[in-house]
């Protein structure tokens, strides 16, 4: 994340953080929002790659054990059928990690809510993004969770040719003006949108400009849940 501020912690219970196996240590490499106790929704370019997958929940600095943190492998990687990787601007960035266990819900662990299906929420709805992505083009990771607040760009905007133009589908929600974004690692995160008082994961983190993360009129792309939900009622309720 770009900008913003470090969060307090477990302010965003359902955030988890997507580590792969490599030689005997995880690594960071995406976000993640629980959204049943067995159940994780990612993007789908997370696990484009065959790899040994766990989800850290209850999480806030990602490089300290805090005693609050649940580990739990994934047993299966759900990937949205129509996700191509060589076409990121098509959409369809989704997947959904079985876990082998459930995880415990706790004040520093619990579930996020997800949409109605089709809802569109409008130009400059407040949200925020969390993650431990980069904190600058080309930096490194946050070691604590971030937040920034990144209101809704419409897609009427966001589709404008001077900013993502038609790379932008309906299919996906725009957050932010550029200044503040999210970065790689924050991938598969959740965005954060006040609806009615409430939270609710409206976005899962897909892609920023490759000029830079904080590009202007490049605000960061989410594939906009309320676009999935009947795929993933079909996945998770199977
Ligand atoms: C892995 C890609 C497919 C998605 C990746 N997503 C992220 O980093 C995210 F924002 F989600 F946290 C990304 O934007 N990666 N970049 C590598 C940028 C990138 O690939 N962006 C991009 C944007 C649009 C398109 C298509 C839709 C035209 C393809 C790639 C990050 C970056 C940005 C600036 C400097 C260095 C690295």
């Amino acid at each position: 994340v770009v900008g913003g501020e470090v969060a307090k912690p477990n302010s965003w219970p359902w955030q988890i953080s997507l580590q792969y196996l490599s030689g005997s240590s995880y690594y960071h490499t995406c976000g993640g929002s629980l959204i049943r106790p067995g159940w994780v929704m990612t993007a789908a370019h997370c696990v484009d790659s065959p790899r040994t997958w766990r989800v850290v929940l209850g999480d806030h600095d990602i490089y300290n054990h805090e005693g609050r943190e649940q580990y739990i492998s994934v047993s299966r990687a759900h990937i949205h059928p129509n996700w191509n990787s060589n076409s990121l601007s098509s959409g369809y960035d989704i997947a959904l990690l079985e876990l082998s266990s459930d995880a415990s819900l706790n004040s520093y662990v619990q579930l996020a809510a997800l949409p109605p299906s089709g809802q569109v929420l409008p130009n400059n709805n407040p949200c925020y993004i969390s993650g431990w992505g980069r904190t600058q083009t080309g930096g490194s990771l946050s070691a604590e969770l971030k937040q920034a607040y990144l209101p809704v760009v419409d897609h009427d905007t966001c589709s404008r040719s001077d900013w993502w133009g038609s790379t932008v589908k309906n299919t996906m929600i725009c957050g932010g003006d550029g200044t503040l974004a999210g970065c790689h690692g924050d991938s598969g995160g959740p965005l954060n949108c006040q609806v009615s008082g409430q939270y609710v994961v409206h976005g899962v983190t897909s892609f920023v400009s490759s000029a830079g993360c904080n590009t202007n009129k490049r605000p960061t792309v989410f594939s906009r849940v309320s676009a999935y939900i009947s795929w993933i009622n079909d996945v998770i309720g199977k």
